[in-house]
Formats: C-alpha cells, sequence, structure tokens
C-alpha cells in the first residue's frame, strides 16, 4: 500500500504539471489510496485481493488521466503485472497484480485541488465530482461503517475470519456464482456481533448459524438502526442483505434458486454442528470439513478453459466466469438443481495453461439434449462481444458432462480452502479416448463438448 501510494502520489504532480497548473499548485497536490474490502477491514487471507481506492483531486480524470497516464505509469513499474482495466463497469476499475498480489484499484474523484491521506469521507462537505465517483467511495464507506457499528473489533474480525472459511470450505463462498461475497458475511457478521457485544468468538460462530438457519428469508438483513426509512427490496431478492449507510441500498447479490438451498442446507448443518460447541469434547474441525462435492452428486458439468499462457488463461477464465450466472440459471431451468462449485481445478495433464470448474447436477436432472442445449446458449453468450477475434481462435472452452464414477477415487473434489494451490484434476488418458464430439450448430467451430463415455474412469486409466 506504501508504495502504491508513492506511485500514486508521482502520478498526482505529472498530471497537474500536464494540465499546467501553476507551479505552487503542482508542488502542494497530493492524491491518497483507501483500503476497503476484507483488507480494509483486517480480514483478508491468502486467497483475498487487495481492495485499494484511488482518491484523486479535480483535475484528475476518470477516463484519461488514471485510464491512460497512471495506466501507462504503472505498466512501466517491474512490480506491475497483469493490468486490466474494466471501464464499463458500475465501479470501473483496473485490476493488476503488485508483486503479485491481486489488487482491486477502482477511481473516486473530488472538487478539491489536493486529497490528504486522512481524507474524511464522511465530511458532510466532501465535495464528490460524479456518480460513479459516489459509487466507487461506498465500498470505503460501507467498510468505515461497520468498524463503527461493531462493539468490539477484534472478535468480529476473528469471527469474520472463521465464517468466512466455513464458506470457502463449504463452497458457499463467490458472489459471481451466486453464493456469498466477502461483503455480505461481513455484514451478518457484524450483525451477530452487535447482538452479542461480549460474546466470545465460540459463541459468536454459534450465534451465527443459530440465527442465519432459523432466519426467516426473504426478511432483510438491516445492521444499523432499523428505523431508518427503506424501500423493500423486489421480490426476486432470496437473501437481502442492506448497505450499511447511505443511501442504504440492498447488497448486490446473485443468489439464485439452487445456490440459495445450498447455502440454506449449509447454515443448517452449521448450526446442527455448532449446537454443541459448549461441550468440553466439541472438535471445531468439523465445521470446516471441505464439502464432499464427489460422494454428493452423481454427475458433474466440466468446464475446461485453455490458453496459449498464463496471461490469456487470467483474461479469458475472467471473460467466462462473467458468463456463469446465464449458464446456471439455464441449468437449473432444465435440470431443476445445480452446485456451482466455485473452486477452480488444474489438469496437469494438459500442457496448456487450463482452468477446470466442476459443478454438481441433480440426480433427477433432465436428458442429454437438454443439456446439449445449455451448452449452446452458453457458448452463444460467451462469444456474444468477445472483445477479440483472436481471442477466439487462441482460447478454448469445452463442456463435458462427467460422472462421479469415472473421477479417479483419489479425487476429492474439496472447496478450494487450500489457499492458493489449486486441486488437481487428472483426465489424462480419458480426453483423448471414448469421446465423441458436439459441435454448435450456431457456431460450427465451436466445440461445445463431448458425449460421456461409458465405460468407468478408472478402468480406462488403471
Ligand atoms: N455484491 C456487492 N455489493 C456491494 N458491494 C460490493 C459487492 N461486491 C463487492 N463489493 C465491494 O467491494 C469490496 C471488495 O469486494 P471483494 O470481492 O474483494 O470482497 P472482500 O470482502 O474484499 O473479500 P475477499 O477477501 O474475498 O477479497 C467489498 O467490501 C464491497 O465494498
Ligand atoms: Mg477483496
Ligand atoms: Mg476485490
Amino acid at each position: 500500500m506504501e508504495q502504491l501510494k508513492q506511485i500514486i502520489f508521482e502520478w498526482v504532480r505529472k498530471v497537474a504539471w500536464q494540465h499546467h497548473l501553476p507551479k505552487e499548485q503542482i508542488s502542494s497536490t497530493s492524491a491518497t489510496i483507501l483500503a476497503y474490502g476484507s483488507y480494509g477491514l483486517g480480514v483478508h487471507g491468502s486467497d483475498s485481493d487487495i481492495d485499494a481506492l484511488c482518491v484523486g483531486p479535480y483535475f484528475a480524470t476518470l477516463e484519461e488521466d488514471f485510464f491512460i497516464v497512471l495506466r501507462s505509469m504503472l505498466l512501466s513499474r517491474p512490480e506491475v503485472s497483469d493490468i486490466h482495466c474494466v471501464k464499463s463497469a458500475k465501479v470501473p476499475l483496473m485490476r493488476f497484480k503488485f508483486n503479485g498480489i491481486s489488487v482491486d484499484f477502482p477511481y473516486a474523484q473530488l472538487r478539491a485541488s489536493s486529497v490528504p491521506d486522512g481524507v474524511d469521507l464522511f465530511n458532510p462537505h466532501l465535495a464528490v465530482a460524479d456518480e460513479t465517483s459516489w459509487r466507487s467511495l461506498s465500498g470505503v464507506l460501507v467498510n468505515k461503517r461497520i468498524l463503527q457499528l461493531v462493539p468490539h473489533l477484534k472478535n468480529f474480525q476473528s469471527m469474520l475470519r472463521c465464517i468466512k472459511l466455513w464458506a470457502r470450505r463449504r463452497g458457499v463462498y463467490s458472489h459471481l456464482l451466486g453464493f456469498f461475497g466477502g461483503i455480505h458475511l461481513a455484514i451478518l457478521a457484524a450483525y451477530v456481533c452487535q447482538r452479542f457485544p461480549n460474546g466470545s468468538i465460540n459463541a459468536l460462530v454459534t450465534f451465527f448459524f443459530e440465527n442465519f438457519s432459523l432466519w426467516p428469508w426473504p426478511k432483510p438483513v438491516i445492521l444499523q438502526d432499523s428505523s431508518i426509512p427503506f424501500r423493500y427490496p423486489d421480490s426476486r431478492s432470496l437473501m437481502p442483505i442492506m448497505m450499511p449507510c447511505s443511501p442504504f441500498g440492498w447488497c448486490n447479490s446473485n443468489i439464485t434458486k439452487s445456490t440459495y438451498s445450498k447455502i440454506k442446507e449449509e447454515l443448517q448443518r452449521g448450526y446442527l454442528i455448532t449446537r454443541d460447541s459448549g461441550r468440553a469434547d466439541f472438535e471445531w474441525s468439523c465445521l470446516f470439513e471441505p464439502f464432499p462435492y464427489t460422494n454428493t452428486y452423481a454427475s458433474f458439468l466440466g468446464i475446461f478453459l485453455t490458453a496459449p499462457d498464463d496471461d490469456e488463461l487470467g483474461d479469458w477464465v475472467g471473460w467466462v466466469k462473467s458468463r456463469f450466472l446465464s449458464l446456471l440459471l439455464k441449468l437449473e431451468a432444465v435440470q431443476g438443481y445445480c452446485d456451482p462449485n466455485p473452486t477452480e481445478y488444474v489438469d496437469h495433464s494438459v500442457s496448456d495453461p487450463n482452468v477446470v470448474f466442476c459443478w454438481g447436477l441433480s440426480p433427477n436432472g433432465s436428458n442429454l439434449t437438454d443439456i446439449i442445449s445449455v451448452k449452446e446458449d452458453f457458448m452463444r453468450s460467451v462469444n456474444k462481444d468477445l472483445y477479440s477475434d483472436s481471442k477466439r481462435n487462441r482460447c478454448k472452452l469445452e463442456l463435458l458432462i462427467v460422472e462421479s464414477s469415472q473421477l479417479p477415487k483419489s479425487l476429492q473434489l474439496g472447496s478450494g480452502a487450500s489457499g492458493a494451490s489449486k486441486a488437481c484434476w487428472r483426465v489424462s488418458e480419458y480426453n483423448q479416448q471414448q469421446r465423441r464430439p458436439i459441435y454448435s450448430q450456431y457456431f460450427p467451430q465451436y466445440f461445445v463438448g463431448y458425449v460421456a463415455p461409458q465405460r468407468d474412469y478408472d478402468s480406462a486409466v488403471g
């Protein structure tokens, strides 16, 4: 953060000079960065990114000075790699790696000639340049508000770390895939801490599961004083959680029918386990056991992504993931239920850089024809607006139904709890043999997937 701050400091002076500001103004101007997200709350782990908001003065614009001047300054730094500009998002940002750590870096512009280090964002006279800057500021404001509302910071942090670990291990942590994101869990954890100000960490975790497994959803979770007037979320919102500061909107959520039911089951499981947390022989490790995908589902949808190098793979995976919600909804429509395991596996038998997703399918799911139509829809949605034709040729996507019995017995599909290391998916000979390809009827060059082979995977690979 200190190194980034230094870069921002140089940047704002360079921009002031480029805008021909008077010398005294150039030498006195300043910009800053503010941590938010899990890093700002002090609950980051090895899987977390750093979320840092860049706050700049009136003359430093988002379109040119941030996305062009600052980007090229960052590009020239040896610590920085994999820079991507996400310009069209509600909160536009740069995403890059700094010394290997992922950084989410949005920008807010103030109507001030200089932004000091300790800028007070709750100052009622704060002049924010535009709506986009307000949206970008909201992450920092929400964090600060949460920290103000929790009675005992250390207990809140420890308890939230436990809850995040539970959510990751049980496969219910991924905003993109319709599960909880960091912000949802932070608000739910803060809610429990508010109601139990003197609770030990054990008691807080236990109360979390009791409270939210019995919660009459879609009753909204509201952290602050409930006398604040608010409009109810729309009826499709299954687990509404209110942001704790003005304008008191609802936390964005992608929760679907399937992910709602998986989250509820996991909360219920947590409740049944932690009910006994007062017992002397209570084992907490049981709460954090990885979700047993292989034992739970008879078949999976394998989503195989490959690219010529790691940089392109990152881009490609990000793009395909941004289309995952439509795939999940379509699968739900034809299958009734789908469990989109958020873990990214790697097939080490394939020479190209790759990522494999493995989603649990309903045992009463529909037939292959329906699945083929789901695949075709998904390919259409991935290809629509694909940002480059060369990407289309170099990066590949395959969908394949894999029976659980075809997975090697040794393969435990856990839920990605093992930090940065990724699970190994071995499908070597299986890939080469017995597979009948299916091509998209809309994009004949596009490989939709394979018809699953009849014989058992284990016997195929010995
Ligand atoms: N769905 C959302 N609705 C509102 N704000 C969001 C949402 N997702 C992210 N944000 C904002 O961006 C911040 C960072 O999100 P991020 O996805 O990095 O999660 P995080 O809480 O930092 O957890 P992690 O440790 O997984 O990075 C959140 O704290 C929140 O302010
Ligand atoms: Mg984060
Ligand atoms: Mg982030």
